[in-house]
């Protein structure tokens, strides 16, 4: 019989009879053997007694990814009234991450565990969606995460089914899809990745908090984000997000660049519409050192060709370099947004979401996810801005992304209960990532 020795030496544990079932499954997941964990008081190890397995090994796997289990270390519980350090804590926060073993969760679940996110008074727990395909991987991921030892991170958890994945999840991201491979037609990616956020969003309305957050990060985000609030009908639109904040930090590099200014003297950015190669960087309402960007930058002909398309494909020239699509920058963006969400937008100043167009107060389309500026209170919620400015150049560039989002909605008319899809997609325009 093999002994493993547990040792949480950072911790005071105090386990319960379901913990330490769920610390022997957990346990079990590693050693592929049935476990005997011998409990020792407070500040003392842990030992687990291995015994050759009992009951065949892969129905206890097979179980444990069905349910998702907490993690290793994150299955002891803190003491929280002994600990000095933890008394001003806030209420946990539960956080889910779909595609939590892919290249943008291996940046973003360590900022999220540090403090750098939700502050450095919130412990958080974090859920973790990943498939038969990955489980082995979000094991490493988990296996990682206790290694960091972060003190935040109170609790971590594994699964494969969204539904035990998503249950009384405050904050979801959205990260997991599949990419669009060679010869794949737009519709097609639509159709695969559609089927994914239409059971999330099934799973999001059975079981999330009433009021989670929600941003869809996986491409093509708009519409994926359409349909997962179309499954979701008891969650409000409104907190239902795609990722469009990689562009606006993009937009604000290259116009900091271009002005020889660094680039937090960049403000008001918004990226109208699509994260795809027709959204529109709006020069005209940003400014730089609170100046409005043409005042500071005269070259039109930049703004308007060089300026705009050097964003809507900095995901395709990044792969070129790179050989794989934005991870760490858009695990930084995520950051962002959400950051943009938890605390009060500087004065003046406001920040680009894919949000609902419902109520919009610019004339876009109603029932579509479009990128627009949105200023918040720091509780979560939003604004749209209302004082901003249109002219021809902006209308005619909105009106093209528009028309896109209106057809890849009607490309997944069936799975947003709408009918029957009908897709006729004005061209083959790409991800950010495909140029
Ligand atoms: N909105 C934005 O600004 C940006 C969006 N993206 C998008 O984010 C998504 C994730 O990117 P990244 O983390 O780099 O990608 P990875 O390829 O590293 O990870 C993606 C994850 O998606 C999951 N997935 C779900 N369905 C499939 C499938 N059918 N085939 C393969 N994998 C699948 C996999 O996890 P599992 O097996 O656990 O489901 C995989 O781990 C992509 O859609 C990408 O286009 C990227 C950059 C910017
Ligand atoms: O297409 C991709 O996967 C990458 C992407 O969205 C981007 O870099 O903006």
């Amino acid at each position: 019989m093999a002994v493993a020795e547990f040792a949480p030496t950072h911790l005071n544990t105090r386990l319960n009879t379901s913990q330490l079932s769920s610390l022997s499954t957990s346990l079990s997941n590693h050693h592929r053997n049935s476990l005997r964990l011998i409990y020792r008081p407070r500040n003392t190890r842990i030992s687990c007694s291995i015994a050759p397995s009992e009951a065949p090994v892969a129905t206890k796997i097979d179980e444990a990814k069905n349910k998702p289990e907490c993690f290793g270390v994150f299955c002891v519980t803190y003491d929280l009234k002994a600990e000095e350090a933890t008394k001003s804590w806030k209420k946990l926060i539960n956080i889910a991450v779909s595609g939590a073993a892919g290249m943008i969760s291996n940046h973003l679940l360590f900022k999220l565990a540090s403090g750098e996110v939700f502050g450095p008074d919130q412990p958080i727990a974090l859920k973790l969606l990943g498939s038969e395909r990955s489980f082995q991987a979000l094991e490493g991921v988990a296996m990682e995460l206790e290694d960091s030892l972060y003190p935040l991170l109170r609790e971590v958890s594994i699964g494969i089914d969204p539904y035990e994945v998503f249950q009384d999840a405050e904050w979801v991201l959205l990260i997991g899809a599949k990419p669009r491979g060679p010869g794949m037609e737009r519709a097609g990616l639509l159709d695969i990745n559609g089927q994914i956020f239409a059971a999330q969003g099934k799973a999001l309305n059975a079981v999330a908090s009433r009021n989670v957050k929600v941003i869809v990060v996986g491409n093509p985000c708009n519409t994926n984000t359409l349909i997962c609030l179309k499954n979701a009908p008891n969650i409000p639109a409104k907190n239902f997000h795609a990722l469009t904040r990689l562009d606006e930090n993009r937009a604000k590099c290259q116009l900091a660049l271009k002005a020889g200014v660094f680039y937090d003297q960049v403000s008001n950015m918004t990226i109208w519409g699509n994260h795809s190669t027709t959204q529109v960087p709006d020069f005209l309402n940003a400014k730089i050192n609170g100046l409005p960007v043409k005042e500071v930058i005269k070259d039109t002909k930049w703004l308007e060709e060089e300026f705009t398309e050097k964003v809507q494909m900095r995901g395709g020239v990044l792969i070129k370099k790179w050989g794989r699509s934005s991870a760490a920058s858009t695990a930084v963006s995520i950051v962002d947004a959400i950051k943009s969400l938890v605390t009060p937008t500087p004065d003046g100043d406001w920040f680009s979401s894919g949000v609902y167009t419902n109520g919009n107060p610019y004339g876009i389309a109603e029932d579509i996810i479009f990128s627009m500026p949105c200023r918040s209170k720091g509780d979560g919620d939003y604004e749209l801005v209302k004082d901003v400015i249109f002219d021809d150049y902006l209308r005619q560039r909105i009106a093209k992304t528009e028309a896109e989002l209106l057809a890849e909605k009607r490309c997944v008319a069936h799975l947003t209960g709408e009918g029957n899809a009908f897709c006729d997609l004005p061209e083959d325009t790409m991800l950010p990532g495909e140029m």
